[in-house]
């Protein structure tokens, strides 16, 4: 039977797709069409049917959003009832399966390493090997995007390096320099992963694939998951790549897959995914099916009706438009600007009129752009105007420098041959530079792990330094037990010199940092968890503060503010309004994808993810002078011209769809007479 209250939270498709009672399911549908409510919906009617929440797992692409969904589904039931629920990211739900049955993916003490680790690992080997890297005209960056890239994408080297180096081409002289290059790439790449192994280290990937190696080759394994995994929930299925759907594929067989995607929102094919997976869901994964969701809640038709437009104008297609339930609502309005300063003054001005006379909440302001950068202009024009904001997308909180100094401390603690953690520890004391402290690594890593490190330090470094090192770390190993309590120490003794390295803006920014990264540390029962989870996740959401980036914010005000985000980092947020910047001709699509159809498309889906955040109020903004560029053709004489009008996303655009608006701020000078008058002195003072 179902309840009036199920009927009244969802509508007939998403009931169907709630209470699916198959074996697989792909639930497909266009933007706003209620996929999170749905997965959210999904869980919290699972558990209403008796399944232990801890048998089900969410996974998601974003920490965010993970805890997000974990959290709402909660909220549904009394107290501590589905406590036990779980929502990951792909990498750390790996990690926790790795730290939960060490001996069946046989890896007992790791360290999880960033791309800045591997980097690191990368330049150590291109060291090592002179000879090989010498015949390369390569930046060490790049064999790292290589790595990952044939990993992520499951292609051999051979074509790995096509596609990245080559642009994919397949003439003679293509295939030439590949068969002279790969030899040598070839051998950097695997004396990379003997380093990796030699260290104990693993990389992002390596968590997929530990996880899914075993899976696809053994019983044992799928038994043993099997018994403690009944429901796995992933959301944005569409920017699955072929390694994730290398991890999820052994999963069918282990648990029900039910999976939520939506094709025209695919905008991560950089990091290799695939939307096609989507495509054939039903191919791929036996016993499943497929069921639709069409009706928009959150915009206005004004609103999707340019969504739809744009979306109409792609050559593939995605069958899809998107109908509201909302009829009413003002036009999308496109905002023609001279430069970034008006943009900024007029995104300010329209948010303030909003706060002050409109009755709207800083929090209902969603400012996207392409990247992080561009929005520089506009942080200094809601700092000057004491508009509270925080940014999404930014650099990941434990990537920043002085985190590092002090995560280091942790993960030789963790895993004492750590060699990139002990290079940073050692180089942070004065005195000791990357000469010596190379040396003393090769004596530290030696060992067997038996001697106490605090010991091998003092050995490895003879002197005062190492005594004062050695009985540091010897003092901190005692507090390996509680993570918060070791955090909280190794501040303490590290604080001196991270407020002498990082003088420039230790007070004003870098040390109230260490207070979120306790907070952080105490939520975890184990070092390993922290090292490995801690680094997967984005604590810059920690407790809704801004960590990193953002305007002066007081307590009070921190839960009302702008967020200005990244589109790429906007999936799944809404706003009552939203700004989209800078819709102009050589940004959307880029004049980097110009020449690359696909990548045209994955711009085209960039905004159209962009478009459906707004509820009822969407602006763009636009530069003029690269749309009069534009307009003019041959006339102009700058860079503008090589721009196919047609490849620009808005270049027909209906002036039925949208209000054009020119920014236009004058002063209003105060009326005055014509002919200057003498000024009167003697008036104002009475002399009597
Ligand atoms: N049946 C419904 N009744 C009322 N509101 C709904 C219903 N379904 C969804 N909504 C609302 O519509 C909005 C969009 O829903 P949701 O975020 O779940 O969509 P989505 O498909 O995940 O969107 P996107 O993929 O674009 O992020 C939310 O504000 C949600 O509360």
């Amino acid at each position: 039977m179902i309840s009036k209250t199920f009927q009244e939270k969802f509508n007939p498709s998403q009931q169907a797709a709630v209470s699916f009672t198959g074996q697989h399911a792909l639930i497909l549908a266009g933007a706003g069409t209620g996929k999170t409510r749905t997965i959210i919906g999904r869980a919290a009617y699972l558990i209403e049917s008796g399944v232990s929440p801890s048998k089900i797992q969410i996974l998601t692409f974003t920490k965010k959003a993970a805890n997000e969904i974990v959290e709402r589904v909660r909220s549904q039931f009394p107290e501590s009832t589905a406590i036990s629920l779980k929502g990951s990211t792909f990498h750390s739900w790996c990690n926790q399966l790795i730290v939960k049955y060490p001996n069946l993916f046989g890896a007992s003490t790791y360290t999880v390493i960033d791309q800045d680790d591997q980097l690191s690992i990368m330049k150590m080997v291109c060291g090592e090997y002179k000879e090989d890297f010498g015949r390369l005209r390569l930046k060490p960056q790049q064999l790292i995007d290589l790595y990952s890239f044939a990993r992520n994408t499951r292609k051999n080297l051979t074509e790995s390096i096509r596609i990245l180096l080559f642009k994919d081409r397949k003439d003679r002289e293509t295939e030439y320099e590949i068969t002279q290059q790969r030899p040598y790439i070839g051998n950097l790449l695997k004396a990379y992963q003997s380093k990796k192994g030699n260290s104990k280290y693993l990389d992002y990937d390596d968590l997929l694939l530990a996880v899914s190696t075993q899976l696809h080759q053994n019983e044992e394994a799928r038994r043993i998951l099997a018994m403690d995994l009944e429901h796995l929930l992933v959301d944005e299925m569409q920017d699955t790549n072929p390694l994730q759907w290398e991890l999820l594929k052994p999963f069918a067989q282990v648990c029900r897959l039910y999976c939520v995607g939506d094709d025209a929102q695919s905008i991560y094919s950089f990091r290799g995914a695939d939307f096609r997976n989507v495509h054939s869901f039903k191919e791929r994964v036996p016993d499943s099916t497929v069921l639709k969701l069409n009706i928009n809640y959150r915009s206005t038709q004004h609103i999707l009706d340019l969504a739809n437009w744009l979306l109409a104008r792609s050559p593939i297609k995605y069958d899809k438009k998107l109908v509201s339930n909302i009829t009413e609502g003002s036009f999308p309005v496109v905002m023609n600007v001279s430069d970034q300063w008006q943009e900024s003054s007029w995104v300010a001005e329209e948010i303030l009129n909003g706060f002050q006379q409109d009755d709207k909440f800083f929090g209902d302001h969603l400012v996207l752009s392409r990247s992080q950068y561009y929005t520089k202009t506009l942080q200094a024009v809601f700092i000057r105007k004491k508009i509270p904001f925080v940014t999404y997308g930014g650099r990941k909180f434990l990537e920043a420098a002085h985190i590092k100094d002090v995560v280091a401390v942790l993960r030789i603690l963790n895993n004492p041959f750590d060699e990139i953690a002990w290079v940073r520890f050692l180089t942070f004391w004065d005195g000791i530079g990357d000469v010596r402290a190379s040396r003393a690594l090769g004596n530290i890593v030696a060992g067997d792990g038996s001697r106490p490190i605090g010991t091998l330090v003092k050995d490895a470094l003879p002197g005062q330094d190492g005594e004062k090192i050695g009985d540091l770390i010897g003092e901190l190993e005692l507090s390996k037990g509680d993570v918060g309590q070791l955090v909280t120490k190794t501040f303490e003794a590290m604080e001196l010199g991270l407020a002498y390295k990082y003088r420039k803006d230790w007070q004003e920014k870098r040390k109230a940092d260490f207070e979120v990264l306790q907070l952080l540390a105490k939520s975890y029962g184990s070092l390993g968890e922290f090292i490995g989870e801690g680094l997967l996740d984005n604590a810059a959401n920690l407790n809704k503060s801004h960590v990193l980036s953002g305007s002066e914010l007081s307590p009070s005000e921190d839960r009302d503010h702008v967020i200005i985000s990244t589109i790429h980092s906007a999936k799944g947020l809404e706003a009552d309004t939203c700004f989209v910047l800078n819709v102009s001709p050589k940004v959307f699509p880029s004049t980097r994808t110009l020449h690359d159809p696909e990548a045209i498309e994955e711009d085209r889906r960039l905004l159209y993810v962009a478009l459906t955040r707004a509820k009822n109020r969407l602006f763009i903004t636009r530069n003029i002078d690269s749309i009069q560029a534009l307009t003019k053709g041959d006339e102009i004489i700058n860079e503008a011209k090589d721009i196919p009008t047609e490849s620009y996303f808005l270049s027909d655009l209906p002036d039925s769809l949208v209000e054009q608006r020119t920014y236009e701020h004058t002063f209003d000078k105060p009326r005055d007479v014509g002919t200057p008058n003498t000024m009167d002195l003697s008036s104002g003072m009475d002399f009597s």
